[in-house]
């Protein structure tokens, strides 16, 4: 019997990744490629956004042929990306005018600063459900058209578009003729009011953003457009942000459920169900997914550096070749580890949203070692995501069951059984990590009839359950040192 396919394009942060999904929803292949990372300036983060569509082109085309499917036999495509990350281009020529400034990118905390004095803080956590920082799309657009020649007045013109790194890739993959993205892309640009599910004029008027150069927004199940891949047209059938496909892929629907995925940067959501819920803890309030006419809502907790603290470890300490090597050294250390990193490289996300927070490490002493620092980095992941959890806890009232994790980092035995100990909370590891693909590709694969929304939480196997073990008082005495630390890292670089 002839098979039939998904295939689900993963643009994220450091790599595009393509997955082959048969009707089984079972992986059958992946191709992956990472691309460069571009820091022009202290805090500054950029991609090319040529690189990005190339690398995610190329892995469709190596998967396409890696596995020698027929394009006939591929039903849909899905599409996930890392969120915020901004292109501007020309639609005459196609061409970007300016590198895509990404999610980690602290170059707008000025805006920010204007944003605030002229008192948008309320406006923007009522409409968007955001707050105000460099984090989102929206100070992004103003920098571009403020600081490339040309740009305002083109933009002005109508000759500019816009788009979050999903946009970017369909209006190229269908032929320049898709300007649209999905509730949970647009609900991360810090001008989309999450309500009535508009564009909201005040914030574009206070950010110089022409109207024009906006996507349509669609749920995140929908024909987005077709790629023609060898005469055949293959429906863009779904569409989500990364942390929101990962939510849906680990079948969160009820209200209540969480999921955390250890990334580049580590994202916790929890479905609130179909109103919006406001935090009073620093958490953001964010569209989960659209489906069948409906709009489910998220709380979310963002931690901007994740596994890239162990990418530093990699590539900036030279500590290590593979991450993966984290996982040994860490469990080399014996006992209590006295070392503390805070990685707040990018600043710091929920719940404290400082901006001009900066990296440090404690507790050093004459024995330190690299073991020390690998399991300290380590620690530092499940250190944020108990601040998350906590805040989580306290806004919905109610205490986790257990948390469902996915994403690379979530690999590392040591990390899950350190997340279990401090949170307190078990941890479910399924067999299957790549929640984010199979996100999208599930919300395609529903779009054109392959499933419905029950069959996602089918035929999704445990791995393995991590159980807490620490007492109440040594979780105590570390967490609390965790939050000493934390303190003294606030505000350094506006110091
Ligand atoms: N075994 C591991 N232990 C610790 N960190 C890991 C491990 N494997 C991968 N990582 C980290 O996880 C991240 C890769 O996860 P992935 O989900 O592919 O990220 P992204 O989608 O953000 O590019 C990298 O930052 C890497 O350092
Ligand atoms: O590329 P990831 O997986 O680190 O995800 C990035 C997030 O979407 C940023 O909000």
């Amino acid at each position: 019997m002839k098979k039939s396919y998904i295939i689900s394009l993963d643009q994220g942060t450091t790599s595009s990744r393509a997955l082959l999904v048969n009707q089984e929803g079972a992986i059958e292949g992946m191709v992956q490629r990472e691309f460069k990372q571009i820091f022009p300036k202290s805090g500054w983060v950029e991609h090319n956004p040529m690189e990005i569509l190339e690398s995610q082109m190329n892995v469709l085309s190596n998967l396409i042929k890696e596995k020698g499917i027929s394009p006939e036999d591929v039903k849909a495509i899905g599409i996930t990306n890392q969120r915020e990350t901004t292109v501007v281009w020309d639609k005459n020529t196609g061409e970007p005018v300016y590198n895509a400034i990404v999610w980690q990118d602290k170059r707008t905390a000025d805006i920010c600063e204007t944003m605030k004095k002229n008192g948008l803080t309320e406006h923007v956590r009522k409409t968007t459900g955001l707050v105000i920082d460099s984090y989102f799309s929206g100070t992004k657009v103003k920098w571009i058209l403020d600081n490339v020649k040309g740009a305002k007045e083109k933009a002005e013109n109508g000759d500019l578009l816009m788009g979050t790194i999903d946009t970017w890739l369909v209006w190229n993959m269908t032929g320049r003729q898709k300007h649209v993205t999905d509730y949970t892309n647009a609900s991360r640009t810090l001008i989309y009011n999450i309500v009535n599910l508009k564009w909201d004029d005040k914030l574009l008027q206070a950010l110089g953003i022409p109207k024009s150069m906006l996507p349509d927004v669609k749920p995140s199940a929908h024909h987005f457009g077709d790629y023609e891949l060898d005469g055949v047209h293959i429906p863009i059938a779904g569409i989500a942000g990364d942390q929101q496909a990962a939510l849906f892929g680990q079948a969160c629907f009820k209200e209540g459920t969480a999921k955390n995925t250890y990334g580049t940067g580590c994202f916790m959501l929890m479905n609130t169900g179909e109103k919006p819920q406001f935090s009073k803890n620093g958490l953001l309030t964010t569209i989960g997914y659209g489906l069948n006419g409906k709009v489910n809502y998220a709380l979310e907790g963002s931690i901007f550096i994740a596994g890239a603290a162990v990418q530093w470890l990699r590539d900036g300490l030279e500590l290590i070749k593979d991450a993966k090597e984290t996982e040994a050294l860490a469990d080399s250390v014996e006992g209590e580890n006295p070392v503390y990193v805070v990685p707040a490289f990018a600043g710091l996300g929920a719940p404290y949203w400082d901006m001009y927070a900066r990296g440090a490490v404690f507790g050093l002493t004459r024995d330190t070692g690299k073991a020390h620092l690998a399991k300290a980095t380590l620690e530092s992941l499940a250190y944020q995501t108990k601040d998350i959890l906590k805040a989580m806890e306290d806004d919905s009232g109610t205490p986790l069951k257990n948390l469902k994790v996915d994403g690379g980092a979530c690999a590392n035995n040591h990390l899950m059984q350190f997340q279990a100990d401090i949170l307190d909370t078990e941890v479910h590891r399924p067999e299957v990590i790549e929640s984010t693909a199979m996100g999208a590709a599930f919300l395609a694969g529903i779009q054109v009839g392959l499933w419905k929304q029950e069959d996602v939480d089918q035929n999704r196997p445990m791995n393995r359950i991590f159980k807490p073990t620490f007492d109440r008082v040594k979780r105590k005495r570390l967490y609390g040192k965790w939050q000493q630390a934390v303190e003294r890292t606030k505000g350094w670089e506006a110091q």
